[in-house]
Parts: C-alpha cells; structure tokens; sequence
C-alpha cells in the first residue's frame, strides 16, 4: 500500500520522509485549523521542493481556492493539489452538482492561467512563473 505522508513544512521533514521511503509527501498546514502561526504551505513549497528533487510527488493542500493557487503550487513544485473545506461548502450548498460545479469553475481558472502566462503544458511551469509565494 502506497505511504503518502501528510503536514510536511519543512525541508528537514521531507529529508526524513524520503529517508524513510514514502511514496509522495503532502504539503500541509492541515488547512491552518491545527496551530496558529504555521507557515503556509505555499511558502514552504520551494525549499521542500529542492530537498524532494523529484524523487517522489509532492502535493499540496490548505487554502486552495482559486485556478491560480494552482498554477502557483505547480511552478513552485508541487505535482498535484488537493482542495478540502470548498468541496464541503459546496456540497453543503448544492449537493454533488454544486461540487462538480466548484471543481469545474477551479480546472476553468487554471486553463486560462496557464493561458495568460502562456504556457500549454504542466511541464513548463516553474518558480520562475511566481515572483512571490504571498
Ligand atoms: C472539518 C475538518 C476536519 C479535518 N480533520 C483532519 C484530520 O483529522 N486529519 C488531517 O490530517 N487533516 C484534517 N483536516 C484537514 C484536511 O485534511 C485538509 O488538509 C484541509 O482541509 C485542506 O485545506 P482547505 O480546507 O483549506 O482546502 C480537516 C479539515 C476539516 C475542514
């Protein structure tokens, strides 16, 4: 069974992770709910990133709510998002529909992200695509 390790913050931790030869790590702050005053995960991501080295997926969660969060989790390195209390809200609001209708208005804001910083492919973002992880 694949080992995917969640709460990943710092480039120490995804040392040991890697070193303990988990499948993929998630960046995590756990949605910011657990310990005020954590780092985002979205400023962690570059230096985590350099530490992983492709050597296992990185993804990322806790505040992603628009196409261009993630646009800017893929350029800093992450391999895949992954989106919690939205999908909530919109279940609670609009049932399976409304959730559909979430997920499909964020792949919407990506598309035309990846548009306007004029790239066709995954493959060519990078860090050079954020100038600030705020
Ligand atoms: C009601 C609630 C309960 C959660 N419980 C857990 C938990 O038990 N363990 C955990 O790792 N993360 C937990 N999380 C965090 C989510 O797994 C996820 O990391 C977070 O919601 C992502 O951030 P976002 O909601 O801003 O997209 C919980 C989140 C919510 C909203």
């Amino acid at each position: 069974m694949p080992i995917i390790l969640k709460g990943i913050l710092s480039p120490a931790d995804a040392r040991m992770a890697l070193d303990h030869g988990v499948d993929a790590i998630v960046v995590s702050n756990h949605g910011g709910r657990v310990t005020d005053g954590l780092i985002t995960p979205m400023k962690a991501l570059p230096s985590i990133a350099r530490t992983i080295d492709g050597k296992c997926p990185i993804l990322l969660d806790s505040g992603v709510r628009t196409g261009t969060d993630v646009l800017k989790a893929i350029s800093l390195g992450a391999s895949a998002v992954m989106i919690g209390r939205p999908q909530l809200h919109a279940l609670a609001v609009a049932g399976m529909a409304g959730v559909a209708h979430m997920l499909h208005m964020i792949r919407a804001e990506f598309e035309l992200a990846m548009a306007q910083v004029g790239v066709k492919s995954l493959d060519e973002l990078g860090p050079a695509y954020v100038t600030s992880s705020d």
